[in-house]
């Protein structure tokens, strides 16, 4: 695991932009798994400066996004597509036909998830993955507990992520109560693997990924055993790092 921490989130998010543009430059076919939340919200906003600066090109590339909330209309202001849309595809020239977002519907859900699957290891799986991380080391929507999903599946959502996740919504209630999530194996099979971490909030979560047991309890902890990780994380979020 590389760990480099910045001076604050500007120069994380630009460091993760010139990370993954410096990947689509060495393959302009890559395939990258894209993460929603607070936290990349810089990355996609440096990423779309050097696209109209004509510093990157996002016309080969595939993305596979993380996850969505199941039964949130994809229109919804806080669902994954909403974001994935407003935030960052609609303003660079990456191609309808290469964008792939987990379809949040509870009708044929299992469908969806095995096609999930299927698509990834027809682009030949994940070349870069970005990944944030809850408070309580969830990564993309892999909650703790005694144990974790291979593959993309239906998740239950930890009361943890409920409650941090409400800041997004005008009340607790309207949070769903479920999602689909990529599972543990597409994103430990990624080629490389980038996390971004900012704020205080994150400071307990990063030092037990990296410092901590590898445990289901803390998923990010898992991250340990794979062969390319680089964390990316602010001062506050490295707070604890020896
Ligand atoms: N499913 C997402 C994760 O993919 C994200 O990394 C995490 C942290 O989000 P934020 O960056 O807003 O703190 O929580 C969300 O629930």
């Amino acid at each position: 695991m590389e760990i480099e921490v910045l001076d604050n989130y500007k120069k994380l998010s630009l460091k993760a932009a010139t990370m993954v543009s410096s990947q689509i430059t060495s393959n302009p076919n890559s395939v990258l798994g894209l993460a929603t939340g607070e936290t990349p919200l810089g990355m996609y906003e440096e990423l779309i400066s050097m696209y109209e600066d004509d510093l990157v090109d996002f016309g080969d590339i595939i993305t596979f996004n993380l996850d969505e909330y199941l039964d949130l209309d994809p229109h919804h202001e806080q669902s994954y597509h909403y974001y994935m849309y407003n935030n960052f595809f609609n303003q660079v020239n990456i191609k309808e036909k290469n964008i792939h977002i987990p379809q949040g519907k509870k009708e044929n859900c299992k469908k969806i998830c095995s096609k999930y699957d299927k698509e990834i290891s027809r682009a030949g799986g994940i070349d870069l993955q970005i990944l944030g991380i809850g408070t309580n080391g969830h990564i993309g929507f892999n909650e703790p507990d005694h144990k974790l999903h291979v593959d993309t599946h239906v998740v239950e959502l930890a009361e943890d992520t409920i409650e941090a996740n409400s800041r997004f919504f005008s009340s607790k209630d309207e949070v769903p109560r479920q999602a689909i999530s990529m599972g543990m194996s597409s994103i430990m099979k990624a080629n490389k693997i980038l996390l971004l971490a900012s704020g205080e909030k994150k400071a307990e979560a990063i030092k037990k990924s990296i410092n901590g047991e590898i445990t289901t309890r803390h998923p990010a902890s898992l991250l340990q055993l794979h062969t390319n990780v680089t964390i990316l994380a602010d001062q506050a979020a490295a707070k604890f790092i020896r």
